[in-house]
């Protein structure tokens, strides 16, 4: 569907790009769900208390997607004040952050919501900065708009205010009298200053009240922006076209060092096995080791992923040779049992929990912070799944694995449901994907690949002598293929669902097993010559 986006952009001769800030440029909305969740439900239980009432707490997924989202701050407090049936006074702009009136109650909401910008911080999501880039390079005009007070401030925290020609907010909404979304005042206001008409340019929503917006301003084209599985919504209220990613290249995207990532298809990279002496040529090497699919194979059960006998003995005399990690997304402790060597390091929560012999341990990626996220996130998840039969929710020091590879086909949508509805409530956490499941982790910028370098790093490996070699089989190794693209190897085990960052192949657990095997024997007749 991505695809069809650059195809609409030629057919319909844009000029323009109008986009959208929160949801589509950068990942706040769920800051602000956050903040207008912690508002409304202390009010509301205020307010319930002193009537003798109950006011059901606000909802994110229903009540602040239909009443809240993409629209200015005050009328989504009237909104969803209306949806329970409570009238009050507007107030004043200037009214006390949390006096009983609109402005009072909105303008609480934004002290929370700055609070969590200075705590969390905003991002920018990485797949539309990499196609504007493109888009700006071709001669595209881009244009932000956003119902936000607070937008420059959030695009310098994202590190994007030099993407856009011109910005659109609150500030300029009140100053110039623009009616808020669905009225399409501010998207107009944006083609205005960037000198195009509505029909040479395209709008790029992810809120319903600004697609109807967009198309009530009768642009040329009005994206969806489907960021959390709402794509029939949007096109119900006037999308021409839903994406749920930007189209991104992803082979001219850079590695960590800055190089050109060479990404290729799973099926078009060589076996390792017969090149292994060509690789080490006079190096010894440095093993990081992936482990579901790659020591072990893929079963139905985490805990059915018992390393075999041979595997345990092939790793053990590896070991004896050159340095061995496992980098894995399961728990430290749990994938250290399993594989039970004491002379290996092992990387868990997909890195950010390490340790080593000796009784090293740290946890290099700074991920303490989330743990009263995870925790809660874990008993919204298991609540929320209880009944979903088949789906695990698997709690890792740092990440918790959803499971739904034993869920039927039609009860999956329960499952993505849930996880989108916890990610909402804990921007702290951030969604991966893996093999039949979802991750919650830390909202960092730390991965596999960084866990690897930080290895390297530690253990002083990165020497002109050393070759650096990464096995994995599954998406989240991709980070560590990226990351040693140009200094070491990347093997991909099998396949997965993307293009890859790796440079050979090997078919399964039992070629991973000969391969660490020959490599092993190859160092050892090195040192007997
Ligand atoms: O990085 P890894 O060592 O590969 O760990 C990734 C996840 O592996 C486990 O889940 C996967 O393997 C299970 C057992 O074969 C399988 O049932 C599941 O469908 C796979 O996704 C593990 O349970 C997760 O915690 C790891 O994150």
């Amino acid at each position: 569907m991505e695809d069809n986006l650059d195809t609409a952009l030629r057919q319909k001769h844009i000029k323009a790009l109008i986009l959208d800030m929160d949801g589509v440029v950068t990942q706040t909305a769920r800051l602000h769900a956050q903040a207008w969740k912690r508002m409304f439900d202390a009010y509301l239980q205020q307010r319930g208390k002193r009537e003798n009432k109950t006011y059901y707490p606000l909802t994110i997924a229903t009540d602040y997607r239909k009443y809240i989202d993409g629209i200015p701050r005050y009328d989504g407090v009237r909104n969803f004040l209306a949806s329970r049936t409570i009238v009050l006074p507007e107030g004043e702009p200037t009214d006390e952050p949390g006096k009983e009136t609109i402005a009072g109650l909105g303008n609480l909401k934004n002290i929370y919501f700055k609070e969590l910008l200075t705590t969390i911080g905003a991002e920018a999501y990485p797949d539309t900065i990499a196609w504007l880039t493109q888009q700006r390079a071709k001669g595209m005009r881009t244009a932000i708009i956003s119902a936000s007070k607070n937008s420059k401030t959030i695009l310098a925290s994202a590190g994007v205010k030099g993407l856009f020609d011109a910005v659109v907010d609150g500030i300029v909404a009140v100053e110039l009298g623009l009616k808020g979304k669905p009225a399409p005042d501010i998207f107009m206001e944006a083609a205005r200053q960037l000198d195009v008409q509505p029909d040479e340019a395209a709008v790029f929503e992810d809120a319903l009240a600004g697609v109807e917006a967009g198309r009530a301003g009768n642009f040329a084209l009005i994206v969806g922006v489907d960021r959390t599985n709402d794509g029939n919504a949007l096109k119900q209220h006037g999308a021409d076209l839903v994406i749920r990613n930007f189209p991104t290249d992803k082979e001219t995207m850079t590695n960590p060092s800055g190089t050109k990532l060479q990404k290729r298809e799973a099926s078009e990279l060589p076996s390792i096995l017969p090149h292994i002496n060509k690789l080490l040529d006079s190096k010894t090497p440095a093993v990081f080791l992936d482990y579901d699919g790659c020591l072990t194979p893929i079963v139905k059960q985490p805990e059915m992923a018992v390393l075999s006998p041979e595997m345990r003995e092939v790793l053990e005399h590896l070991s004896r040779v050159c340095t061995v990690a496992i980098v894995s997304g399961r728990d430290r402790r749990n994938v250290a049992q399993l594989v039970n060597l004491e002379n290996l390091f092992y990387a868990g929560s997909h890195g950010f929990d390490i340790s080593g012999p000796d009784g090293m341990h740290i946890e290099p990626g700074g991920a303490a912070e989330a743990l009263p996220a995870l925790d809660e996130a874990d008993v919204i998840l298991k609540e929320k799944l209880k009944d979903v039969e088949g789906s695990i929710v698997e709690r890792k020091r740092y990440a918790i694995a959803v499971h739904f590879r034993n869920v039927a086909d039609e009860q999956v949508a329960i499952v993505d449901q849930a996880v989108e509805d916890v990610l909402i409530l804990f921007p702290q956490l951030k969604k991966g994907l893996g093999k039949k499941i979802y991750e919650l982790k830390p909202n960092l910028n730390w991965h596999k690949g960084k866990a690897v370098l930080w290895l390297m790093d530690t253990l002083h490996l990165n020497r002109s002598d050393i070759l650096p070699i990464y096995i994995g089989d599954d998406i989240t190794d991709e980070d560590a293929f990226a990351s040693l693209q140009g200094t070491g190897t990347g093997i991909l085990v099998g396949a997965h669902d993307d293009k890859t960052a790796a440079s050979y192949s090997l078919k399964d657990v039992d070629e991973v097993r000969i391969f660490l095997q020959k490599l092993t024997d190859v160092v050892n007749s090195r040192r007997d010559a």
